[in-house]
């Protein structure tokens, strides 16, 4: 694998994540949401007087592989098929054919200054011998670019988001080739730390994530099973 400027971080934090995926959630989480397989967690964390409340997300979802959901994460063209809030992205870097750098204008949260964020987005296959199906995973993962300038009064957000995708095949018929869409399902784990970049009111964000991260994590998979429903399985 060629390495480009970012390699060295994007390795460091995919390995951060890939320990932190497996932390549980007993101790000091809150379930803010719960809606069939999906269950959101919080944690209420400030710094400096600003909400960075981490959110971990399991889900159970049924019909798509976890190279699809990864797929449609990270692929750009399905962007904003999905995702209801922001104003606009573009690609603004391309590292290598697994690592890119995007640019995102999201809505504005009255009464809230608009958030900006630029992000390296990289998506990555983890073989592991022993199980049957690898692990998928995306991360986006704030970086600096001279074609991002902070540009006054758009507040630059800071966020480290991944999603980390686990394949089953439930009753593996004998032949690999009969797989059918009902003999698989994915387990999703999201985790997301977001600084908003500026002060918001506690309450208010605190609020608006609370709303947000399910419907957005519903709107996404839901997006994924409708558009996979019909093709070949892509494991
Ligand atoms: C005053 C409001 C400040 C905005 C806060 C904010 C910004 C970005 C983000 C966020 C940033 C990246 C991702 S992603 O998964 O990498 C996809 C890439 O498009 C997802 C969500 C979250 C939040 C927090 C509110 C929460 C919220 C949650 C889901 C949607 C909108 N707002």
């Amino acid at each position: 694998k060629d390495k480009h400027r970012l390699s060295d971080d994007v390795e460091r934090i995919v390995q951060e994540h890939l320990k932190y995926v497996s932390e549980d959630v007993s101790h000091g989480w809150d379930l803010i949401h719960q809606d069939g397989e999906m269950k959101v967690y919080r944690r209420e964390v400030e710094e400096n007087g600003i909400v960075v409340d981490p959110l971990k997300c399991f889900h159970t979802i049924k019909g798509v592989t976890g190279h699809e959901l990864c797929q449609y994460f990270w692929e750009f063209q399905y962007r904003m098929d999905w995702e209801t809030t922001l104003d606009s992205t573009k690609i603004i870097e391309v590292l290598d054919p697994d690592t890119m750098v995007f640019f995102q204008v999201h809505k504005r949260v009255w009464p809230a200054a608009q958030r900006d964020s630029c992000f390296w987005s990289h998506i990555r296959c983890i073989s592991n011998s022993e199980e049957d199906q690898p692990t998928w995973l995306v991360v986006n993962y704030t970086t600096s670019h001279p074609l991002a300038p902070i540009k006054s009064p758009q507040v630059r957000l800071v966020a480290n988001v991944a999603l980390i995708c686990e394949t089953i095949i439930c009753e593996p018929p004998l032949n690999p080739q009969d797989i059918k869409r009902e003999n698989i399902q994915c387990k999703l784990t999201y985790v997301a730390f977001v600084n908003p970049g500026g002060w918001v009111p506690s309450a208010a964000l605190r609020g608006v994530a609370k709303r947000e991260y399910p419907r957005f994590l519903k709107r996404f998979t839901s997006y994924v099973i409708e558009q996979t429903r019909n093709k070949p399985i892509l494991f």
